[in-house]
């Protein structure tokens, strides 16, 4: 059975202000839709459309030729845009779809699998929390009424179909559904209803920013990591410091470039993730990272807390050397960490002390490092 998440993307959110799309803006440590799309993948689809406002030119830069990923365009209306986004599938021989708000970044992986399962039984199933509330109905400020609410519930996102029935009921509805459940219903479909989660909340209205950092925070995972290096001075007219070359009346020795500050952030990162040193993945033993450029073994420690889901929050490094001066590079420096690392500058930070001429530092014997890195996965 092959499964689709259908996720619209192509509102303007008026109603949460801010100026951009609300599923552009920032939330915790990423974009609104990094963790929608991001709850879909975890959860194992086989497929996702990703349904864009043709406005949004970035996001069809950004996401285009992604694997895994279609892109549609969207429309006027949401049914509109589930529309376009279920004819771009219609190549894929989906099973079994689920249709999601982009505005629903707390979306969990237990809830997108109850739903899938629940297509199994049933040619659509949707999640929905029983309203607990007191209904009124109100004017002019005041109440006017009490309405009744039993059997009365609030829907959630995703909504999950077998393909081609949707297909077929947003096809045959005149348009205006509050969602794809009426759209299905029109169609004659028995929609189940599955028990939705109090912290899938859509992001409405500008308060709903900090509710949904609250609720991803959480169950977010910190890791710490420290890493510190110390590399000795032998004759030589530069040396390279997280990634800078600076003229310099000696260099640093190692079996590498000896870039002792982004030996440090490597470690600090390694240090993070549980997974050993920079000995452990690069051995000096080994000819092969004889003058290497470290730039080999940061890539390799940011690629491998990405491959375990961890975004990297910030780095922190303090070269200590009473010279070369480095406040003068500092700049570049945190550019050129910052590109390897794929992050911002702002998230990069490089300093220098001197020792006091104390120690092997303050005798100008050699450079040491120390570094931390933060490691995010929610
Ligand atoms: N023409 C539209 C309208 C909405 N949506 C998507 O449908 C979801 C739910 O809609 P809503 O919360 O109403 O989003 P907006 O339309 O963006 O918000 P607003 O009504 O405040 O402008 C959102 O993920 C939104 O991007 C869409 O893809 N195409
Ligand atoms: C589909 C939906 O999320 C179900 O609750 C909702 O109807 C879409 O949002 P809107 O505010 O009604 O556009």
């Amino acid at each position: 059975m092959t499964t689709a998440a259908l996720i619209v993307a192509a509102g303007r959110g008026t109603r949460a202000g801010g100026g951009t799309p609300k599923q552009w803006r920032p939330l915790k440590t990423r974009r609104v839709i990094d963790w929608t799309l991001g709850a879909f993948e975890k959860a194992g689809v086989d497929l996702t459309v990703l349904v864009l406002s043709s406005d949004d030119h970035r996001a069809w830069d950004e996401f285009s030729g992604k694997p895994g990923l279609i892109l549609a365009e969207g429309g006027t209306e949401r049914a509109a845009s589930v529309v376009n986004g279920l004819r771009a599938l219609q190549q894929n021989s989906i099973d079994k779809v689920l249709i999601h708000d982009a505005a629903r970044p707390c979306v969990s992986s237990d809830l997108i699998h109850s739903i899938i399962s629940a297509l199994d039984e049933s040619p659509a199933a949707a999640p929905a929390l029983p309203v607990t509330d007191a209904l009124w109905t109100g004017a002019e400020g005041s109440v006017t009424g009490s309405q009744d609410r039993s059997g009365l519930f609030a829907a959630q996102t995703p909504q999950g179909f077998r393909y081609g029935a949707i297909l077929a009921a947003h096809n045959a509805h005149p348009g205006g559904a509050a969602d794809d459940v009426e759209v299905a219903r029109a169609a004659g479909l028995d929609v189940r209803i599955i028990p939705g989660e109090p912290d899938n909340i859509k992001i409405t209205r500008p308060e709903d920013f900090a509710r949904a950092e609250r609720i991803l925070g959480a169950d977010m995972d910190i890791r710490l990591g420290n890493g510190y290096d110390v590399h000795r001075f032998g004759p030589g007219d530069s040396v390279i410091l997280c990634g800078v070359e600076i003229p310099h009346d000696k260099t640093l020795q190692g079996h590498s470039d000896a870039d002792v500050g982004m030996h440090a952030v490597t470690d600090a990162i390694y240090g993070a993730l549980a997974r050993g040193d920079i000995g452990q993945h690069f051995p000096p033993s080994d000819p092969q990272w004889k003058g290497a450029a470290s730039e080999i073994f940061l890539r390799h420690a940011a690629s491998l807390a990405r491959e375990m889901g961890f975004t990297l929050s910030n780095v922190d490094c303090t070269l200590v050397c009473e010279y070369p001066k480095v406040g003068p590079h500092a700049a570049r420096m945190r550019e050129v960490m910052a590109e390897i690392l794929g992050i911002a500058a702002d998230r990069v930070s490089i300093k220098a002390t001197t020792s006091e001429r104390l120690g092997f530092t303050g005798r100008g014997e050699g450079i040491a490092a120390i570094a931390t890195a933060a490691l995010v996965k929610a």
